[in-house]
């Protein structure tokens, strides 16, 4: 994971807040409605608690008879009643906009991974990335749930309440306007602490995912080299210090709690002891008799006005733990990604780049031309993210639609990273690389990517209307066929992921005929006979060149063969010198 982005100025917690708020956009009425049903249940506690306090005095102190108290109840009834109904519409609201942000969050970090294309990804930790979109995702929840809510309560609910009983008694009004402003200014200071502290306990659990991921790749490896114990007690640090930090959130949280239960509890004190005095003579600073029911009232009412606050603080560390996981995201994405309402899949092209589309979005369509493509490279200058110098300069070359182009040159001289940037994958320093725009463009590269499941399956990623035919013509052309004829379930024999259970070579020929099956008007190859005898090498050349006409190939190649069924060759130039 790349370096933090400047992080804890106000500047940068406004733009994470920002953006926690666009994702909420398209459920905006819906949690209106849910902070809505939250008010409203808040401002019911005031007929509520004057229900209550009218019951009372009329039973016990008034002594009127059962017919005085069918009112009062009746009002308590309702508003309990009313109550519970708002109060179970709101959180049925709440799960329902949690559960679509957290899916959209999802779809678009997907989408952002997708969008910075398979040169970015090669240089990340994919148990990082795994735990931005679980973990970090999860802790964005309890500031929608929580705390938006609680905040929305928090500006009209102690408002009304105070008008309530400045309205019964101004001297109380006073008191609880007084100590109203306490709660805040420590929920600020705590609310500081609990941001760092949550950034902290997401890294680690961000690097100790990745750790884990890792090294359950590479355990044939571990036990090879003997290094099972030290690895152990390495993920047993890795837990060590999530726990640690773990428990320092919880701290912060319950320390921000028991704050404000002590200053709420203190406020509802002040109100009881001066209500007690008044009652008992020894204080009297309204100048008037205090009726029995306002004190009531008064008192019912005075924890509901700081409840607001228990709940926000109770909830300002999800706010807390929120930014930290979107300050971890920008960090991962170097930037905060635009998380689109369109489809998450949506590629990036890069300037100077024409067709990046196609590679991405390619797809059969018997109407679409099939004219093979030609290609442009002017100038060119690529360097990989983060390399110091770049790999190929200036370099320019054509393709004339149809031909075959073999790229020649020593091992690490750029042939790849030159089938990258046709891809659409690596976005050229300068210069232009044109390809029409549309261009279906397939690449098989050296290092293929295969999936968990069928070998038809894995064919038919690109394809999925390819017919059986279309499946077994592309198997047939880049040699899947023979092999597969030896399995036991043919092309439904299930592989592991990266292609495990096939061999290098097998699994090159997969790559191959899933790049066949998208018909493509430009097919990029990357060594594809790298680890073929000459015999299966020379049948794979033979039934390309029957399979493949009306297709512009640019092959990267060590071998003689096939530069020779390219016919032309292009030979990278020599590397770029590093300045010592
Ligand atoms: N993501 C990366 N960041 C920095 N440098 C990279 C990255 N990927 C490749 N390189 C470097 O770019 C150079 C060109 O690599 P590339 O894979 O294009 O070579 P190649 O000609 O295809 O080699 P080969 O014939 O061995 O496949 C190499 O020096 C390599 O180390």
């Amino acid at each position: 994971m790349s370096a933090p982005p400047p992080g804890t100025t106000a500047d940068a917690r406004r733009r994470r807040t920002r953006w926690l708020d666009t994702q909420l956009a398209p459920w905006r009425t819906r949690h209106r409605r849910a902070c809505a049903c939250q008010v409203l249940a808040g401002w019911l506690w005031i007929p509520q608690a004057a229900a209550i306090a009218w019951a009372l005095d009329a039973l016990l102190f008034a002594r009127a008879g059962l017919d005085a108290l069918h009112a009062p109840l009746m009002l308590l009834a309702a508003t309990l009643l009313a109550r519970t109904l708002l109060v179970w519409a709101g959180q049925r609201l709440q799960a329902d906009v949690i559960e679509s942000v957290l899916a959209r969050l999802r779809a678009g970090l997907a989408g952002a991974v997708a969008a910075r294309g398979p040169v970015w990804l090669r240089g990340r930790r994919s148990g990082a990335l795994v735990a931005l979109s679980t973990g970090h995702v999860d802790a964005t929840a309890g500031y929608y749930g929580g705390y938006l809510v609680a905040r929305a309560e928090l500006a009209l609910v102690p408002v009304a309440i105070l008008i309530a009983v400045f309205a019964a008694d101004w001297i109380v009004g006073l008191v609880l306007l007084l100590t109203a402003p306490l709660a805040p200014i420590f929920m600020m200071l705590i609310g500081m602490g609990a941001e760092t502290a949550g950034r902290r306990q997401l890294a680690a659990l961000a690097r100790a995912g990745a750790h884990f991921t890792d090294r359950l790749r590479g355990l044939d490896l571990i036990r090879v080299y003997g290094r099972g114990d030290a690895e152990l007690a390495q993920v047993g640090e890795a837990t060590e210090t999530i726990r640690v930090r773990s428990m320092r959130v919880l701290r912060i949280a319950f320390l921000s709690s028991a704050v404000l239960e002590f200053f709420a509890s203190v406020s509802v004190a002040l109100v009881a002891v001066y209500f007690g005095f008044t009652y008992l003579g020894m204080l009297d600073l309204r100048g008037v008799t205090l009726p029995l029911s306002t004190g009531l009232f008064c008192l019912l009412l005075a924890p509901e006005f700081y409840a607001p606050m228990r709940r926000l603080a109770a909830n300002y560390h999800d706010r807390a733990n929120a930014l930290a996981a979107v300050a971890e995201i920008e960090a991962a994405f170097d930037g905060l990604p635009m998380i689109a309402s369109g489809s998450p899949l949506t590629p990036q092209v890069g300037e100077g780049w024409d067709g990046g589309e196609a590679c991405v979005r390619a797809e059969i369509h018997p109407s679409q031309s099939s004219q093979p493509a030609a290609v442009r490279v002017s100038d060119v200058t690529l360097r990989h993210p983060e390399a110091r110098t770049p790999v190929l300069q200036d370099i320019s070359l054509h393709v004339q639609p149809g031909a075959r182009l073999a790229l020649v040159g020593p091992s690490g001289s750029g042939k790849s990273t030159l089938l990258d940037a046709l891809a659409g994958w690596l976005t050229p320093e300068s210069g232009r690389i044109d390809i029409a725009p549309g261009t279906r463009i397939a690449l098989a590269g050296q290092r293929p990517w295969l999936f968990h499941g069928s070998i038809a399956d894995n064919l038919r990623i690109g394809a999925a209307d390819a017919t059986d035919a279309e499946l077994a013509e592309a198997a047939r052309v880049a040699q899947v066929t023979r092999f597969v004829s030896q399995l036991p379930d043919g092309m439904d024999t299930v592989i592991g992921e990266r292609g495990f259970g096939l061999s290098g070579g097998e699994a090159r020929r997969v790559a191959l005929a899933r790049a066949l099956l998208l018909r493509p008007q430009l097919l990029l190859l990357d060594e594809p006979t790298a680890f073929l005898d000459p015999a299966t090498e020379a049948d794979l050349l033979a039934a390309l060149d029957a399979h493949l006409p009306g297709c512009t190939v640019i092959v990267a190649t060590h071998s003689e063969a096939v530069m020779a069924w390219a016919g032309t060759q292009w030979h990278v130039p020599a590397p770029v010198e590093v300045a010592p």
